[in-house]
C-alpha cells in the first residue's frame, strides 16, 4: 500500500503543498496542463529546485500575470470547478477542500457559506493551490495519507482584515472542525494558513506520532517566509504491507427508500470501502429493513462512518475490527484472438487459482456477440 505522511514541523500552506508534491516527483508541466482544464487564464506556476538551510527542495509559487484581485464568492468558485474538464475525483476533492475554507470563513465573518468571498490575493491563488493539491493527490493515488501535529507559528499576521492573531481565525476554525493537534514552536509569525490546513484536513488522517511504514522518498516544499528555522512541508512517501485487521461497520435501517439504499452503496464503494452490502432483516414491529455491512481499512473508518451517518437514515453505527486471511494476488495479461484479458492469480501455500477479470470478459462478449460462456471457455484454454 502506498503511504504519504505530511510532516508539518513548520506548518503548511497551499504553495508548500504544491512544492512538496513537485519535489516528490509530480511533473510541474503535468500539473499546469491539468490546471488549464479550469479554463482560467492569468496565472502560471513557478517551481524552482533550490536549497534552504542546506536542504534541497522545491519552492513553488503561483504567479498571477494580471491584477487578479477578484472577490469571488464560494458559489463562483464551485461553478468554475464543476464546469471544468477535470476528472470527477479531482473536482470532488477540490470542492471538499474549498468547503472547509468557506465554512470556516462563513463562521468567522458570520455570513452564509454561499456568500463567503475569498478576497486575499484574489481567489485565483486559492483555486490554483487547492485544485493543484487535488490534482497531485489523485496523480499519486496513495492508499493511506497521514498528517502530523501542525506547527501553526505564533504572534500576529497582517492580512486584508488587518492584524490577526496566529493561527488566523479561519485557520483556527478549520482546525476546530478537524481532529488535528496544533502547537507552536520556534516560529514568530503565521506558518499554517487556512488553505494549507484545509488541504491537510481533507486529504490526511491525523497521526499524533510518526506512523509506522517503510519510507521510500521525501519531498520538501518550501514556504516563502524566513522564520530562521527550515520553513518547509515535508511529505514522506513509502509503503506498508496490507494489514490483516480491517474494520466492519454495521447498521440496521427500516426507513430508507430503495433508491437511497442503492445510492449509499455506490458512494461507499467509490470512497474506498473494501466492500459494502445489504442483508434483508426483519426489525422491530416486524418492519422489513436492511442490515448494512461495510468493510474498510482502519484509516478509512472516519470517512466511512461519516458517509453512513450522512447518507442513510440511521442514527447509530456498530463497528469492530476483524482479522482476515487474504490469498496473495498478482495479475497477468493474456492475448486472445478477440482481445486482451487480465487474469488474477491467487496463491496460498499449494493452492493456486487463476480467474479471468469479469470486466474484460464482458467487454469481449459485448464486442464479439459471443455469449459470456463462450468467451470464458476460450480464455480457460489459453490462461
Ligand atoms: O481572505 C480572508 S477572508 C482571510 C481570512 C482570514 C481569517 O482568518 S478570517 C485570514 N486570511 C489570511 O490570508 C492569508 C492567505 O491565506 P491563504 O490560505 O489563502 O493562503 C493568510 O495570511 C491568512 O491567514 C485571509
Ligand atoms: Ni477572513
Amino acid at each position: 500500500m502506498k503511504v504519504l505522511f505530511f510532516d508539518c514541523f513548520s506548518g503548511i500552506s497551499g504553495d508548500m503543498v504544491l512544492g512538496a508534491f513537485i519535489d516528490l516527483g509530480i511533473d510541474p508541466a503535468y500539473l499546469y496542463a491539468e490546471l488549464k482544464k479550469l479554463n482560467l487564464s492569468g496565472f502560471r506556476i513557478e517551481a524552482e529546485s533550490t536549497m534552504k538551510k542546506g536542504i534541497s527542495g522545491t519552492r513553488c509559487h503561483v504567479v498571477l500575470e494580471a491584477d487578479h484581485h477578484h472577490h469571488r464568492h464560494f458559489n463562483d468558485i464551485k461553478e468554475i470547478i464543476e464546469n471544468s474538464t477535470l476528472s470527477d475525483e479531482v473536482k470532488n476533492t477540490a470542492l471538499a477542500i474549498f468547503m472547509r475554507v468557506a465554512v470556516a470563513e462563513g463562521k468567522v465573518h458570520c455570513v452564509p457559506v454561499e456568500r463567503v468571498h475569498f478576497h486575499e490575493v484574489g481567489a485565483l491563488d486559492s483555486i490554483v493551490d487547492i485544485v493543484g493539491a487535488a490534482i497531485c493527490y489523485h496523480a499519486l493515488k496513495p492508499d493511506l495519507v497521514y498528517g502530523s501535529r501542525i506547527n501553526v507559528g505564533s504572534g500576529w499576521v497582517r492580512c486584508a482584515h488587518g492584524l490577526l492573531p496566529v493561527p488566523a481565525p479561519a485557520t483556527a476554525e478549520i482546525l476546530c472542525e478537524s481532529n488535528f493537534e496544533m502547537y507552536s514552536k520556534a516560529i514568530d509569525g503565521e506558518s499554517a494558513t487556512p488553505t494549507g490546513v484545509a488541504i491537510l484536513a481533507e486529504l490526511a488522517t491525523y497521526s499524533p506520532t510518526t506512523p509506522s511504514f517503510i519510507p521510500e522518498k521525501t519531498g520538501y516544499g518550501f514556504g516563502g517566509k524566513d522564520f530562521g528555522i527550515l520553513n518547509a512541508l515535508r511529505i514522506i512517501q513509502g509503503r506498508k504491507s496490507e494489514s490483516n485487521t480491517i474494520m466492519v461497520v454495521e447498521t440496521n435501517v427500516d426507513d430508507m427508500t430503495g433508491e437511497m439504499a442503492g445510492y449509499v452503496l455506490e458512494v461507499l464503494l467509490q470512497s474506498g470501502a473494501l466492500d459494502a452490502f445489504y442483508t434483508p432483516v426483519y426489525m422491530k414491529k416486524n418492519r422489513p429493513g436492511i442490515h448494512l455491512t461495510v468493510l474498510c481499512v482502519e484509516a478509512k473508518l472516519e470517512l466511512i462512518e461519516s458517509i453512513v451517518l450522512k447518507e442513510t437514515s440511521t442514527i447509530g453505527i456498530r463497528k469492530y475490527p476483524v482479522e482476515r486471511t487474504c490469498m496473495h494476488r498478482h495479475f497477468k495479461k493474456i492475448t486472445t484472438p478477440l482481445g486482451e484479458v487480465t487474469i488474477k492469480i491467487s496463491q496460498q501455500g499449494d493452492i493456486t487459482r487463476a480467474t479471468p477479470e469479469y470486466e474484460d470478459v464482458k467487454k469481449i462478449a459485448r464486442e464479439s456477440g459471443k455469449s459470456l460462456w463462450e468467451v470464458l471457455e476460450m480464455v480457460e484454454k489459453l490462461k
